[in-house]
């Protein structure tokens, strides 16, 4: 399975989430209908928020103990565009009923967050009623146009994720639709909200025509001022899940 070599946090979450599917079997099935939903919510004029249902992460440890339906409910009447549910259940507090829970109670495409390192959690993330997949550049590198296609014959969108040059011209090969930036290392856990911007001003300076979404630290209005114009979305999860007001956190954050 790919990404088992990587280093730090990274590294421990991909051994265990292959563990976890070693003997998963996927059943592709024929072709579902792609219907893009959650590519035309960030596709909307104007800077979309996915808004994240996050309860743990191995940065913060506990955030919140959120309910997934209410939480994402409260995104949804705050204004956000769509949503990302965390599906790891070590390090994220996430599960396979947060995300079904969710699907089941909003109008908003949702993105399955997970670590991908088995077809098998593609094939899920559709059962579930995902509307998107991330799909992690520095995990599944090379193989990344392969999941890619896997999760297009499935009918789920793609959010190709990339935190480095390298890793941005592999996603931009692969022919990923949507592309999002993580600020964050995942193998030190360190940020940078430099990141975003820059690579994604590289991938458009590259001419790339898909979307282009900035992930991770971002706490108000202000953190987003330079992304208005530059990135298509924003995804925001810690500072929105552990601000106790979930709907006026997305409010101010959209101000
Ligand atoms: O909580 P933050 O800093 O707002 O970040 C949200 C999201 O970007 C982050 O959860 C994330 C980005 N890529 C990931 C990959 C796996 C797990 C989590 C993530």
């Amino acid at each position: 399975m790919p990404g088992l070599e990587r280093p730090g946090v990274l590294g421990q979450i991909v051994r265990e989430r292959s563990q976890d599917y070693q003997t998963a079997q996927a059943e592709l099935g024929p072709a579902r209908t792609q219907t893009g939903r959650f590519r035309s919510a960030l596709a909307r004029p104007g800077l979309s928020l996915i808004a994240e249902v996050k309860r743990a992460s191995p940065s913060q440890g506990a955030i919140a103990a959120l309910d997934p339906a209410q939480a994402a409910l409260s995104y949804e009447r705050g204004g956000a565009a769509a949503l990302s549910v965390l599906t790891e259940p070590r390090h994220f507090g996430g599960n396979p009923e947060a995300l079904r829970e969710v699907v089941a109670v909003t109008g908003l495409p949702a993105l399955r967050k997970d670590f991908v390192v088995h077809p098998a959690m593609l094939v899920e993330a559709a059962d579930w009623g995902a509307g998107a997949a991330l799909l992690m550049v520095s995990v599944l590198g090379e193989q990344t146009a392969t999941y890619l296609r896997l999760a297009r014959h499935l009918g789920l969108d793609a959010l190709v994720e990339v935190h480095d040059e390298h890793e941005l011209e592999i996603a931009l090969a692969s022919g990923a639709e949507i592309i999002g930036v993580n600020n964050r290392d995942l193998t030190t856990l360190s940020i940078s909200l430099a990141n975003a911007p820059r690579l994604i001003a590289s991938a458009r300076a590259q001419g790339y025509a898909g979307l282009l979404v900035a992930e991770s630290g971002y706490r108000s209005a202000a953190d987003l001022v330079g992304l208005h114009g530059l990135a298509d979305a924003v995804l925001v999860g810690s500072s929105l899940a552990g601000s106790g007001d979930l709907t006026r956190a997305v409010r101010e954050l959209l101000a």
